[in-house]
């Protein structure tokens, strides 16, 4: 068997060293090949292709935070490798999401030792970008964008962008279609979530990665106390689950927002937008899960 590691070694602050050897380690014990790419930033998906092409890997594990797993899993949509991932991110959203272990050593273990795979569903936006975990519009989004594009990062930082975010985001007021109904609503911030926690430990609905279905979050107010002190805490951003009371399941919805405003998806800024399309791709890849 061979395997290929994708990994961004941009990500997160965690020392992987001790995951890397035991990677090795499983390798001798196990008896697979395995081979190591480091994304760049540059190009990535025309290297992850041009790896797929010539090692021709038996399953694909991937190395980073959301932004890369996502990255991995848009290059492998026709192949159904089965794929695995490595939460060595900052926040790591995802893979908590699912119970993939936090520690790096012990997450290694529990992936390469994987022996079955689950159909994870993804979310495909406007027909084009894909998401492996969470899209929003409205504060979160702005975030991301304050936070990449900032050199002081860290928890002041966070709580900085924090308040500045949620001042700077009006009252929008969105149209939901979705195949069954029609809704108009109103808040700061909608999230698309494929999995069923928001980052570490918030839990949003009873959804699954597999269940063909994805949940439309609408935060309508603001709780900047509870916001501020979750940050302070996780580097994450909203963990008062009264925030998100208002949830629609669906498999696809048309959104037409009353303004153009910042969008994320994956921890990735995208740019603004004020109308998206959003459906589920189900059961789109075989996803390595620990026994
Ligand atoms: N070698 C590299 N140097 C700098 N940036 C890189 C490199 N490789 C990939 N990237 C960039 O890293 C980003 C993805 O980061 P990712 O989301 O995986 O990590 P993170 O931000 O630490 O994690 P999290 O989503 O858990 O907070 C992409 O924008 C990608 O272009």
């Amino acid at each position: 068997m061979k395997i290929l590691f994708v990994i961004n070694p941009a990500s997160g602050n965690k020392n992987i060293d001790k995951a890397i050897l035991r990677i090795h380690a499983l390798a001798v014990e196990l008896g697979f090949d395995f081979k190591f790419m480091y994304t760049t930033g540059v190009d990535d998906d025309n290297a992850i292709q041009e790896q797929l092409n010539a090692y021709k890997p038996d399953r694909i594990i991937a190395g980073g935070g959301d932004g890369t797993l996502q990255m991995v899993a848009r290059n492998i949509l026709d192949r159904k490798i089965p794929f695995g991932i490595l939460p060595f991110g900052s926040a790591n959203g995802f893979a908590t999401a699912i119970g993939i272990p936090t520690n790096p050593v012990d997450a290694v273990e529990a992936v390469v030792r994987a022996e079955r795979t689950h159909p994870l569903d993804l979310l495909k936006f406007n027909d084009k970008h894909l998401c492996i975990h969470l899209g929003d519009i409205g504060i979160n989004a702005l975030m991301v964008k304050e936070y990449s594009e900032d050199e002081s990062r860290g928890m002041l930082g966070y709580a900085k962008h924090l308040i500045a975010s949620t001042q700077a985001t009006p009252l929008l007021h969105y149209t939901i279609k979705t195949p069954e109904q029609e809704y108009n609503k109103e808040g700061y911030m909608l999230a698309f979530a494929n999995a069923h926690k928001y980052g570490t430990g918030i839990h949003i609905s009873e959804g699954s990665v597999s269940d063909g279905k994805f949940e439309i979050c609408n935060v309508e107010r603001i709780a900047l106390d509870s916001a501020i002190k979750a940050g302070l805490t996780a580097l994450n951003m909203f963990i008062d689950k009264d925030m998100f009371a208002d949830v629609i399941c669906c498999r696809e919805a048309d959104i037409r927002i009353s303004e153009k405003v910042h969008f994320q998806i994956d921890g990735e800024y995208m740019g603004m937008t004020d109308h998206l399309t959003v459906r589920i791709l189900a059961s789109a890849i075989p996803l390595l899960i620990p026994s």
